[in-house]
């Protein structure tokens, strides 16, 4: 069960205004976590601008929640009151099926996720942009003492976005170079850990003015900026993988003749609509176009155990509840340095 027992936010669109008061009890299983921090997806902005057409209004966004646990049913084992703790993008599944089997939850045909699904009641879930979370234990990951709780809370979407299809792919292996496009909330995480891997890293942005942060700040080895025909034309055939994050249409094809023959370029950035392309630069070189969505409840957890290791966090700007609107603004410019996370405990004052 995943609802929210008190919210006060105003929402972009059709949501505007409106205050949601659900209850949820606690079930056996469950954990209600008083919710500290949220982290601003771009998927939130997708969401509540119904770009990928599947919005139920009024809808509550938020799948990057950090919050201390104030109640757990008699049969949660993994958690006690007082602990730190993080949900992301799921809140249930089947359990069952193939999918669930292997704790990839992420590709259960029964996955509900953390807003804008319908839960096992038939309800509504509603997300993290609220004060209290009630969340089967199974979907609640353990927050390191050492990560910083702000600055981790976008590694609970972001972070496992990026981080699980750099393992399944075989993105993760010191040496390997590795191609970030689109320097956003995902794309700056992936920097990280792919430096954290021992890779080399090399950012591919429309925008040069981030080259010297890109390079100096997070670390990437090398940065291209894409509408240079000049520099992607001298770098073909470099990379190993690309994990592409960029939230809009654009022109992939330049960007797969970056790929070494059999590289790989992994899409998760989720545009509203389709992409374009001749299939040249994929049967040149045998490389490969993949997609990969968030990541299983095991793997969030190894990867935020990972990044407290070697302290990989986003680069975040703190906000106030109350500016929520002004950041989806920002965020759908490009205006972020790399994510907003919203200060739901000192700001956020229950009706
Ligand atoms: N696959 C998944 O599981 C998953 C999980 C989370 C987010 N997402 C999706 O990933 C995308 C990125 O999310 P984010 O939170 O990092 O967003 P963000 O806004 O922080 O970053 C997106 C980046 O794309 C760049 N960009 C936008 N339009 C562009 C264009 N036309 N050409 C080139 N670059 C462009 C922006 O400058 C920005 O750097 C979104 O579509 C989001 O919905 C997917
Ligand atoms: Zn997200
Ligand atoms: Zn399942």
């Amino acid at each position: 069960m995943a609802e929210i027992v008190m919210l006060f936010v105003r929402l972009v669109e059709e949501g505007a205004g409106q205050q949601l008061v659900t209850c949820s009890k606690n079930g056996d299983t469950d954990v209600t976590l008083r919710i500290l921090y949220c982290g601003i997806c771009h998927s939130d902005l997708h969401c509540i601008k119904n770009e990928w057409t599947n919005t139920v209004y009024p809808v509550l966004p938020g799948h990057e929640i950090v919050g201390v646990i104030t109640e757990v049913g008699s049969k949660v084992n993994k958690f006690k009151v007082g602990d730190k703790a993080g949900v992301g993008c799921m809140v249930n599944s089947c359990r069952s099926c193939p999918s669930c089997k292997q704790e990839s939850e992420n590709y259960c045909g029964g996955l509900i996720l953390t807003y804008n699904s319908i839960d096992t009641d038939g309800t509504m879930t509603y997300g993290g942009y609220s004060d209290t979370i009630v969340v089967q234990e199974h979907f609640v990951v353990r927050f390191p003492e050492s990560m910083p709780l702000d600055k981790g809370a976008p590694l609970l979407c972001a972070g496992i976005t990026v981080y699980s299809p750099m393992k399944y792919f075989g993105l993760s292996e010191p040496g390997k170079h590795l191609g970030v496009v689109g320097l956003g909330g995902l794309g700056h995480v992936a920097v990280k850990f792919g430096k954290a891997f021992g890779m080399k890293v090399t950012v591919i942005s429309t925008s040069p003015s981030k080259q010297k942060e890109a390079t100096e700040s997070l670390g990437a080895d090398a940065f291209l900026v894409s509408r240079d025909s000049e520099q992607l034309k001298a770098a073909m055939g470099t990379m190993d993988g690309i994990i592409n994050t960029v939230s809009a249409v654009h022109d992939i094809a330049p960007l797969i003749y970056l790929l070494k023959p059999h590289g790989k370029m992994i899409m998760v950035g989720a545009p509203d609509k389709p992409l374009q392309l001749h299939v040249f630069p994929l049967i040149m070189g045998g490389r490969i176009l993949a997609g990969s969505c968030i990541g299983g409840m095991k793997d969030t957890q190894e990867m935020i155990d990972f990044a407290a290791k070697h302290n990989v966090a986003a680069d975040i700007e703190l906000v106030r509840i109350d500016y929520v609107n002004k950041a989806m603004e920002r965020l759908a410019k490009g205006d972020v340095r790399y994510r907003f996370v919203i200060d739901i405990a000192n700001t956020l004052i229950a009706a």
